[in-house]
C-alpha cells in the first residue's frame, strides 16, 4: 500500500511539483498516472521512493513512512520497490544475467556485490526472473546487443529478481515502438496480476492508459484532477485533465 497524506512538493526555484496530494493505492492495483508535460507524473513517482524530497505531508509504502525513514531505513524500503525508467538504466556492457543480479544488492554485503559473488539461489531468482519476461535465453548475452524492447524487459526482470513488492515505471514505453510497447506493458500487467505487485506507471499514450490500467489519476500543475476507473477516463475525463482536447499524438492507436 502507498499513501499519500498531504503531499506537497515545491522546488528550490519555486515550481510547485505536488500541491497537496491524498490518496491511498492498495496492494495489487495498477495505477497510470496521466497528465501534460510538467503536470507532476516523475515528482509524484520519484517522491515514492525518496529520489525526491517532498516539502510538506507524509509518504508511506506499507504502512512505514518514507519521508521520516532515516538513511538505513529508507534502504531497506527502497528494496521493496523496483524502478523502472524510459532509457532502461542497464549497465550496457555487463551480461543480461549481472544486470538482473544487481538487483539483489541490497541483499548482501557492499564487498560482496563488488566482487559478483552471487550465491546460487540468486542466480536461479534471476534465471526466473528472466524467464517470467520472456528473454530467459539471452542471460548470457550483453545488454547492449538486445533490442530496445528486451532491455526494458531485462529492468523489469531485475525488479523482479530484486523481490521488490511495489514496481514504480516512469514513461516506460516512451522510447518504444508500438509493437515492443504493447509487449512491455503485457509484461507489466501480467506481473502486476501473477504475482500482486502494486504497480504505479507513468504513461503519455491515453489509450495504453485505459487498457492496462486499474485506476488512473490525472494530475494538472501538481494537482490530482481525476481519479477514477478507466471507464470514467472518458475523452471528456482526458480533456479535463489536459485543459484541452485530447490530440492524435496522445493516442498509440492499433489496439
Ligand atoms: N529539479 C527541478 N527543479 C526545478 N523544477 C523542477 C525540477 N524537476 C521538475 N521541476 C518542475 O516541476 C514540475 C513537474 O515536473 P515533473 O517532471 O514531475 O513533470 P512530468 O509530469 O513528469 O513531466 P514530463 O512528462 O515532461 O516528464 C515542472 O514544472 C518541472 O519543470
Amino acid at each position: 500500500m502507498i499513501e499519500f497524506d498531504k503531499v506537497s512538493k515545491v522546488y528550490p526555484n519555486g515550481t510547485v511539483g505536488l500541491r497537496n496530494i491524498n490518496l491511498t493505492i492498495q496492494e495489487g492495483e495498477l495505477v497510470v498516472i496521466v497528465g501534460l508535460s510538467g503536470a507532476g507524473k516523475s515528482t509524484f513517482l520519484r517522491s515514492i521512493n525518496r529520489l525526491t524530497d517532498i516539502s510538506e505531508g507524509e509518504i508511506r509504502v506499507n504502512g512505514k513512512s518514507v519521508t521520516r525513514a532515516s538513511g538505513s531505513q529508507i534502504r531497506h524500503i527502497r528494496r521493496d520497490i523496483g524502478m523502472i525508467f524510459q532509457s532502461f538504466n542497464l549497465i550496457k556492457r555487463s551480461t543480461v544475467i549481472r544486470n538482473v543480479l544487481s538487483g539483489r544488492v541490497g541483499y548482501h554485503s557492499t564487498l560482496r556485490t563488488m566482487l559478483g559473488w552471487f550465491p546460487k539461489e540468486d542466480v536461479d531468482l534471476s534465471l526466473n526472473a528472466l524467464q517470467r519476461v520472456n528473454i530467459r535465453e539471452k542471460a548470457y548475452i550483453r545488454a547492449d546487443q538486445l533490442s530496445g524492447g528486451q532491455q526494458q524487459r531485462v529492468s523489469i526482470a531485475r525488479a523482479l529478481a530484486q523481490e521488490a513488492r511495489v514496481i514504480l515505471a516512469d514513461e516506460p514505453v516512451a522510447s518504444l515502438d508500438p509493437l515492443t510497447t504493447r509487449q512491455v506493458m503485457d509484461d507489466l500487467k501480467r506481473i502486476n496480476r501473477d504475482m500482486n505487485i502494486t504497480t504505479v506507471i507513468n504513461l503519455h499514450f491515453i489509450d495504453l492508459a485505459r487498457e492496462y490500467a486499474t485506476r488512473i489519476v490525472g494530475l494538472r500543475a501538481g494537482e490530482v484532477v481525476f481519479d477514477g476507473t478507466p471507464e470514467e477516463a472518458t475523452d471528456e475525463a482526458f480533456a479535463e485533465i489536459y485543459g484541452r482536447p485530447v490530440m492524435q499524438d496522445e493516442l498509440l492507436g492499433g489496439a
